[in-house]
């Protein structure tokens, strides 16, 4: 994976998102912590081309967020923040099948994918529920198996372990730690990012810290002390 910023940054009208910046990304497990506010999700949504930059640019293995948008988002998976938000069909499995079938994949392939990946991560007891019925932990499984499905190289997390109780957090976390694709997770969830390979800390819209997560987190705390 070759993610680079090369000047990007964000402005909406007159309010700085996010300062230009400049930086390659090629590990496996990246976190992204910094206050409400500093930027951590602006920073993630260039990645995939939600957000386009005001100055500069960015490209996913050469391909340009801008010019190249469609297989951008081929490539970098999102989960947002709010999980329920992202299931767009009531049936579980019709939403996992539902990116499949915008791709064009015939009917017993997509069978196929979509038993694979709730085989993948043991949730094939999730196939046939309502969105709206599933408890958060279930929701955020369900948005990963409906992302990861369709292949991306690179997964974007926004707050996965939001709202969840320490049960469904540990099988978040264990889940992640197994995922072979490259993983990028924005988080308040300090023990979430504390084994990764890289942390970027953002604020007030600017990268301030771009280390190991020991340092990141205390640098952190400092900033938020
Ligand atoms: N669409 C938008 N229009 C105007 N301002 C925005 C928009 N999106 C973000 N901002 C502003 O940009 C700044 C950075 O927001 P961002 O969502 O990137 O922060 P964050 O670090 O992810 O915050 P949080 O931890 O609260 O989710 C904030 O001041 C926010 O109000």
């Amino acid at each position: 994976m070759d993610i680079r910023f090369d000047s990007a940054g964000v402005n909406f009208g007159p309010r700085l998102a996010l300062s230009p910046l400049s930086l390659t990304l090629s590990e496996r497990r990246i976190g992204v912590i910094g206050l409400n506010g500093s930027g951590k999700t602006t920073f993630a949504r260039l990645i995939n081309g939600l957000t386009k930059p005001t100055t500069g640019r960015v490209t996913v293995n050469g391909l340009d967020t801008v010019t190249d948008a469609k297989s951008v988002l081929g490539k970098v998976g999102y989960i947002f923040q709010s999980p329920q938000n992202q299931i767009i069909l009531p049936i579980i499995r019709d939403d996992i099948a539902f990116g499949l079938k915008a791709r064009g994949l015939g009917r017993s392939e997509i069978e196929a994918a979509v038993d694979g990946i709730l085989d993948r991560f043991s949730v094939r007891h999730l196939a046939a529920r309502r969105a709206h019925e599933l408890s958060g932990g279930e929701l955020q499984m369900a948005a990963l198996c409906s992302v990861l499905v369709t292949g991306p190289d690179v997964l974007i997390l926004d707050e996965p372990t939001n709202q969840l109780d320490l049960r469904n957090r540990a099988l978040v976390q264990t889940t992640i730690a197994g995922l072979p694709e490259h993983v990028i997770v924005i988080s308040h969830d300090l023990p979430l990012v504390e084994d990764f390979d890289r942390v970027l800390l953002f604020d007030k819209g600017c990268l301030v810290a771009d280390t190991s997560p020991t340092e990141a987190i205390a640098r952190y705390r400092e900033l938020a002390g």
